[in-house]
Parts: C-alpha cells; structure tokens; sequence
C-alpha cells in the first residue's frame, strides 16, 4: 500500500479519490472487501510483543536471592555435599517454572481481556449499511462517523455537518477541530489543519460525517508515529504497588533476622555452612515474591469471571475499587430500562385541549393527514436506519428507531422520503440543548423539523400547527401541552415533541440557529420498559449498603415512575430536577445528596457536579455513562462504568469498565465480584504470611537459645514450594461467601487490616509453638533427625491444613456457607502426595535427611497438626461471643 502512503488525499477531489481505491460512494462490494483484508491484513496497530518464556527465565534466575541460592548450590557442590546441592538446584528449578507459569496465566488473561473490547465501525458496502469490526475495514470502505466515535482509519470526509474531531493524539492539540469535506487543499498543509481529513484515534466530538478510507492499521499516521504500542504497564495496580511494598518491609526485617540468626549462629561455633544455607533459605521463604503474583492472577481471574457476566473491566485496579463501591450513579435509559422504545401514544393540536392521546395503532389505519407533518418530522430528523441483516434492528439511537417504525406504520418509509427530500442542512443532537434540527426541501419550501424534550422546544415556538392551520401559540396551549407531556411522563412514558418552520433563506454553515419562530406540531410518548432485574439488585446492593442513584436525561415524573417501579425510589428520598440544581449552592448539594435518588433533567456536565458533591461526602462512587459529554463524569468517577452497547468509542475509553449488555444487573454482579477478589487475596495474605512467620520465629528460636536446628535449609524451601503455592492459589479463587452482600463495603486501603495483622501474628506464633514441640518431643523420644522429621510434617502439615480454616474469619472451618472449593481440596491432595513422596520414598527421605517415623510419633505429628487448626477455631469463636 506504499503507493496510497504518498498520495496526498486532502489535495484531491471525491472522484480522482474514489477512482484511486477503485470504489464509489457506495462502498465496495463484500467479496472486494474480503479480497483487500486478505490482501493488505487487518485494520490494527501492532502491540509490542508480549515477554516470551526465555525473558521470563532470564528474570526469574536474575532475582538477586535465586542467585544466591544457586551460589549456595555450587558451594555445596564444591564441599561435595551432593545430595544437598541436587536438592537446592531442583527446587530453584520447580521455583522458577511456577513463577513462570504464574505469569503466563496472568499474562494469557489480560490478553484475552484486551482482545474483547475492540472497537466497532459502521460501513457503507454495497449501498447497505452495517456495524463491522473496526479491524476489518480496508482501504475504500465508506465508513459513517457519529459524535462519541474513535475514528477508525484514516479517511478522506467525504460528506459532513458540523463535525468537530478532537485530534490530541495525533497533533497535541486537544482542542477540536472543524471539519469540512467540500474542501480541497494545498499540498503543503500540514497534517493538523487538513479539514477534509479525519485521522485514526481521533475522536469526533460534535457532529456527523462519512468518509472513505484511505489507510489502515500501521499505514495510518498514528499506525506511523505510534510505532509500537506498549500494553505491559495495565498490571500495575496499587493493590499490587502496596503488596510490593510490604514485601520490601518485609524483605528488610527478614534480611535483618537472617543476619542475626546466621551472626548469633556463628557466635555459638555452629558448622557454617549449614548456618549460612539456613539464613539464605529462611530469607528466601520469608520474602513474599509469590504474593504479588498471586495477587494478580487471582485479579485478573475475577476479572475474567466478570467478563462472562458481562462486565468488562478495561483497568485492573477497578476490580479493587469495586468492592469498596458506596454509590451506584446510574443512567436510566438502557441500564435501567431495556432501551426497546415503541412509540405508544401520540398527540397533535386538538388533543391538547381535551389532554388525550391516541394509540399510534387505531390511528396510523384511520386518518393520517393530520399526523403528516408529526410523521414527517419522526422520519426526516433522523439519524438512525434499520438494518435490513438484523430482523430489522435499529443502527443508531434507539428513540429514532422508535420513531422510523412509528413512520412506518403510518406507511411512510424514511429512506424514500429522505431520498425525495434529502437534507440540506442540520444541527445535530447533543444531550446538552436536548434536540436536533433538519432542513429539507419540501413542496419548493427549506423546511426545518425540530424534534427533543419538550420542555426544551416551547420556549422556541411561537406558533402551533391546529388543522385550521398555523396560528399564534397561547399560553393556554403551552400550559395544555405542558399538562398532556405530564400525564404522559407519569405512565412512564418517554416524551417527545416536534416543530417546524418555513425558512426564508437556505442557512449557511455560520449561521448560529435556525430554531427560533418555531410551529409546534405534536408530541410522541414512547414506552421504554424497565429491566426485570433491576429491582432485585438495587434491593440487593441496598443490603450491601450500596446506594443507586438515578441519573437522567428525561423527564422527572417519567425518572420517578420508573424509579419508584424499581425501588431506587423509597418514601423520604429527594428527587432534584435540574432547576433545583442550578438555584444550589455546593453546601446545599452535598446536604442534598445524601438522601437523593433521582436527578432528572441532567445534562451530562451536571453529572460531574454531583460526582464532586458525593465524593466530598465520603462516598466510592461508580457512574455509568455513553455519551462524548459524559467522559469527565466517567473519569472523575472512582469507577467509570461505560455502555458496551448503547455506548460510545469516547466514553467506553474513559471508562474503567464496560458493561456488555449495558444492564446495571451487570454492575451489582461485579461489585460482588470486587469483594470476592478482595477477601480472596486476604486470605492468601493471611495463609502465606503465618507460614512465613512461623518458619522464621522456629529458627530464630531455636538458634538464640542455641538448640539445634529443628529444620533444615531444604526443609523450608520445601514447605513453601509444596505446601503453600497450590493452596494460595486455590484460596485466591475460593467461591464468594453468601453473607458478602450482606455486609456494607469496606473502606478502601483497609487490605492489611488490623485485625488481619493481629491474626498473622497470633497464628504465626501458635504454628511456630507446635513445630517446636514437635522436636523437642521427637528428639526426646528418638534422636535429632526424629525430632526434625517430626517438626517438618507438623510445620507442613499444620499449614495445608490452615488453608481451611482461613476461608473465614468469623464461620467456623465445618459451615460451608460458600459451598465446596473443589481446588482446595485438590491442593491439598497434591500436596499430600508431594509430602508422601519425600517422607516415604527412601532415597528421597535421605537425600532430604528425614527419617521414619513409628505409630505414636505420627499420631503425635496429627494431634499437634490439628491443634492449629482448633487454636484458629477457637479464635473465631472468642471474637464472636466478644461480639455479642
Ligand atoms: N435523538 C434525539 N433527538 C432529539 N431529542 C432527543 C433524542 N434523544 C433524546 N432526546 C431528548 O433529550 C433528552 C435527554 O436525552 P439523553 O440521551 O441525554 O438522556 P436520556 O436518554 O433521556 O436519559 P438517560 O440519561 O437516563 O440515558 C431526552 O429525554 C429527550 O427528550
Ligand atoms: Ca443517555
């Protein structure tokens, strides 16, 4: 594609364009298509390549203690200490394949993720428009832009009104700039003022285009200065950063406590070697490199499970804010309501007086004249088409959909009325002004059609269409139009007016507005009906002391009908309507909002307003959005929640979590899922941290008081290869305890809790206790190496059992409130039989320097094994009566 790299498209006009990539305003045919992508390969820039096993490797034997260990290995090597080297050596090994195989999991799992959430586009082929992937279109596709979209290719604009395209990755300048594409440039003009160009990873923030695409994937300019994208640093989350940092401390203490066990150990004239080994192994086992490794499978693990319940986590660190949740700030239409709009009920000039209105059915069969200009309006200012593929499904706004069926059943198709009366010119719709205007020309008239809230349009009218004709609009008519909308928004209906007017003078680009002097022709009342489920899961997170929030562009009597009918809305709440919004002061706000649950008449820059006010009362708060004008509420929140449907390119990227299925059922299934990953890596915390502490405290021990060493340096490097790696892992994907909704959500930075630190320590010094026990009992009943057998199976032992009981803090070990963790319990068998192995095969017990062990001394081992399970138990059932 070098030859289309050089031509210099902005230069050209739209014939010698279409003639260059052999296509037309049509689009190319499907089977051309499939040639090109084949040809010239998919629309994507190239990510850096993900490490590869010989770098992670490389990384794992470069760890500065691995090496010391493999040091050691050698100089026992060296002391021919055979069995001692082989031993360190294959468990450096089997300690570099798991962290390995760790970070593949973790790595393969971001990738999938990041492979979910690829961008759409919606392209002309063959005169039929569809949405494909936006990695499939090639160069001469027509593909139509929409404000919220990504740009997904570079293209030549080929039609547009009013667009604005932000260009900040490209240029710098975050600004938008207009575009035009009647225009046709100088050669010389630089990349960022080429108005009839719209460049990949731009974003379009005010209007619509089509373009044709001139170049894709790394042949697009940013494919050529992004070069290659790096992705690696989304694993950074500061549940991570703050693992990393209390392994540092605890790196640190542990290094310190090597020392003096190794200078107290060679105060005493103890053998050096064996003291040297024992410091390192010990220093090894009580740095917590798994930790955060483990951390971020289990993360990326939740997040994983969140994907199949539709909820698309695009930033790791949401997984753990999640959980912390207090607020749920949620759109209504679409998450809400199940965003299908038929257009029920529809009214013109008379009805207004008698307040009624008419079923579009009974209506649309008997007297269509005098709905005309209501049709006409419905079908002319439109943007959305209905995908003939589809069952006829809407591509676009799911209201305008509404509205063309609406025409339909009247026997008005849109596109052939818009093919007779195309439009000339146009203000696009933006949440903000609240409705959109066409020109068309029509019987030899410009005629302009309005359609948007109507509390919005009255204002512009000064007429009213009556089948008398056109007069002057009276207050009556305002207050009886207004008292219809009412009764309307009451029955949960979606409200829509419509207006005209005849234009003197085709308006131009510049001018300001062509809504002024406007006849009021009708209204149109859609019903949009709520998602089932809702209900249940705002009861559900009201438990959990999640509050949901209603934020909405509609009408207010339509917000709290739906919002009583989903209980978001209970007696006592306030409801705020943008007038009372504006007329408060901050301080009012915040007063207000405690006890809000609706606020209707929003426009998206208010969103940010109440985003502020709750967070300044102490609130987590997650918020939904779709549209462009909704990506600073969706960054300023602790959790910005984008539709994956209804949602737009610019909001889905500002988001910290896309919802597939634009459901807030969606929302409710991941914040349990947030706490679920949250306590899952307290428990690993709590299960390797008391291993550790237990290790450390036995030989500290043992070597101030100078008794022999209960355990060996194999011994340890062992316990926590064996017995710790596979039940960590298993802890990290324990099923959600029922009563996790039940409980109000915990304060964010509380992962290493007081009462954890508390339970680390008392349950590090009880494991510590045992496994002395067990060699002093041992030893006095054997020899030396019985009593180190015996106090290596209880440290073992005791911790594959404490998986267990750490599942909970508060239930004991026999109430399975969670159900059965099927991995738990096949951890614990492999570790069982990696225990086995080196307890009953004989070469493996020697070079392990373990011994046998008769009847008493194993049911010795048992009972001193289970007594850490019942200290624990006992624990629990301590805090619970000091509870009550
Ligand atoms: N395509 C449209 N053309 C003209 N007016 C529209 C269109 N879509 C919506 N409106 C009007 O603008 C208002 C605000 O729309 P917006 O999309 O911001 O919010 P919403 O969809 O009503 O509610 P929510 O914010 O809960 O999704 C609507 O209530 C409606 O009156
Ligand atoms: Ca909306």
């Amino acid at each position: 594609m070098d030859r289309h790299r050089q031509t210099p498209w902005h230069t050209l006009k739209l014939t010698e364009v279409y003639q260059a990539l052999h296509t037309s305003e049509k689009g190319l045919a499907d089977a051309e298509a499939v040639e090109r992508l084949r040809k010239n390969g998919r629309n994507e820039l190239c990510s850096k390549p993900p490490k590869t096993i010989p770098q992670m490797l490389k990384a794992q034997i470069l760890d500065p203690m691995v090496l010391i260990l493999i040091g050691a290995a050698a100089f026992s090597a060296i002391l021919q200490e055979w069995t001692e080297a082989a031993v360190i050596f294959t468990i450096v090994i089997f300690n570099a394949i798991i962290g390995i195989v760790q970070e593949k999991k973790a790595q393969s799992s971001l990738e999938a993720l990041r492979n979910m959430s690829t961008p759409t586009a919606r392209v002309l082929r063959q005169g039929e428009e569809s949405v494909i992937s936006a990695s499939k279109l090639v160069v001469g596709d027509i593909v139509i832009l929409g404000d919220g979209d990504m740009v997904p290719a570079d293209l030549r604009l080929i039609d547009s009104a009013n667009l604005k395209v932000q260009e900040a990755s490209l240029t710098g300048e975050s600004v938008p700039s207009e575009k035009d594409a009647e225009n046709i440039l100088p050669e010389a003009c630089p990349l960022g003022d080429r108005s009839n160009m719209a460049y990949a990873s731009s974003i379009v923030t005010y209007g619509r285009a089509a373009g044709v695409v001139v170049a894709t994937g790394m042949d697009t300019e940013v494919g050529n200065i992004a070069g290659l994208l790096d992705n690696q640093d989304d694993m950074d989350t500061p549940l991570k950063r703050k693992l990393n940092a209390v392994g540092k401390t605890l790196t640190v203490v542990g290094l310190i406590i090597c020392t003096l066990i190794f200078a107290i150990g060679t105060f005493y004239h103890r053998p050096l070697i064996p003291q040297f080994l024992l410091a390192i192994s010990l220093a090894i086992s009580i740095i917590p490199e798994g930790l955060p490794a483990t951390a971020t499978i289990v993360m990326a693990l939740g997040v994983q499970r969140m994907a199949k319940q539709n909820a698309l986590i695009r930033k790791l660190p949401a997984v753990e804010t999640l959980g912390n949740a207090t607020v749920i700030c949620s759109d209504k239409t679409g998450t809400l309501t199940l965003n299908k709009m038929t257009v029920t009920h529809i009214a013109v000039n008379g009805d207004f007086e008698t307040g009624t209105t008419t079923p579009v059915e009974s209506v649309a069969k008997q007297h269509p004249e005098v709905y005309r200009e209501l049709v006409y309006a419905s079908a002319l200012c439109n943007d959305a088409s209905i995908d003939p593929g589809r069952k006829g499904a809407v591509i676009g706004d799911p209201t305008e959909g509404a509205l063309i069926y609406m025409a339909r059943a009247f026997g008005i198709d849109h596109e052939e009325l818009e093919d007779k009366y195309p439009r000339v010119f146009e203000q696009p719709f933006d949440s903000e002004r609240k409705r959109m205007t066409t020109v068309h020309r029509i019987n030899g008239k410009w005629t302009s059609y309005t359609k948007g809230a109507v509390d919005e349009m009255l204002p512009l009218c000064t007429h009213i269409l009556t089948s008398e004709g056109v007069r002057f609009i009276t207050e009556a008519d305002r207050d009886n139009i207004a008292g219809l909308c009412l009764s309307m928004s009451k029955n949960a209906l979606r409200v829509l007016g419509f207006a005209m007017r005849i234009l003197p003078i085709l308006p131009s680009d510049d001018d300001e507005s062509v809504e002024f002097d406007m006849t009021f022709i009708g209204v149109a009342g859609m019903i949009d009906p709520p998602r089932k489920e809702v209900a249940d899961s705002v009861r559900i997170c009201r438990r959990a002391g999640i509050r949901t929030i209603m934020i909405t562009g509609d009408h207010k009597a339509t917000a709290l009908t739906i919002a009583k009918e989903l209980d978001i809305y209970r007696k006592g709440n306030t409801v705020i309507s943008v007038e009372d919004l504006d007329a408060m002061t901050d301080d009012e706000l915040d007063d207000a909002v405690k006890t809000t649950t609706v606020f209707a008449r929003v426009s998206p820059s208010d969103k940010l307003r109440i985003i502020q006010s709750l967070k300044r009362s102490g609130e987590v708060v997650a918020m939904t959005g779709d549209g462009v004008n909704d990506s600073p509420a969706l960054k300023a929140a602790d959790i910005g929640v984008a539709m994956g449907v209804t949602g737009t390119d610019v909001a889905k990227d500002a988001a910290d979590m896309i919802l597939l299925d634009d459901s807030f059922t969606t929302i409710a299934c991941a914040i349990k899922e947030g706490r679920r990953v949250y306590r899952n890596i307290q428990k690993v915390i709590q299960f390797l941290l008391v291993g550790n502490i237990a290790e450390i405290l036995t030989l500290f021990i043992a070597t101030l008081f100078n008794w022999a060493a209960p355990l060996l340096a194999v011994h340890i490097l062992w316990v926590n290869l064996a017995t710790a790696t596979l039940p960590a892992l298993a802890l990290g994907i324990d099923p959600a305890s029922k009563n996790i909704m039940n409980h109000k959500p915990v304060k964010s930075g509380t992962l290493f809790e007081k009462d954890l630190v508390r339970r680390v320590i008392t349950q590090g010094i009880f494991v510590a206790a045992m496994t002395i026990c067990a060699y002093w009992i041992g030893a006095s009943i054997g020899s030396h190496v019985t009593g180190q057998t015996m106090a290596f199976s209880v440290l073992a032992f005791s911790q594959m059992l404490r998986a267990f009981n750490q599942r909970s803090n508060t239930e004991p070990i026999w109430v399975r409130d969670e159900g059965i963790n099927p991995w738990l319990i096949l951890s614990f068998v492999a570790s069982a039989i990696l225990m086995a192995c080196i307890l009953f095969v004989p070469t493996l017990q020697s070079s392990f320097q373990l011994t046998r062990l008769d009847g008493t001394q194993w049911l010795i081992v048992a009972c001193l094994s289970l007594m850490s399970i019942l200290q624990v138990e006992i624990a629990k059932i301590i805090k619970k009566s000091n509870h009550k």
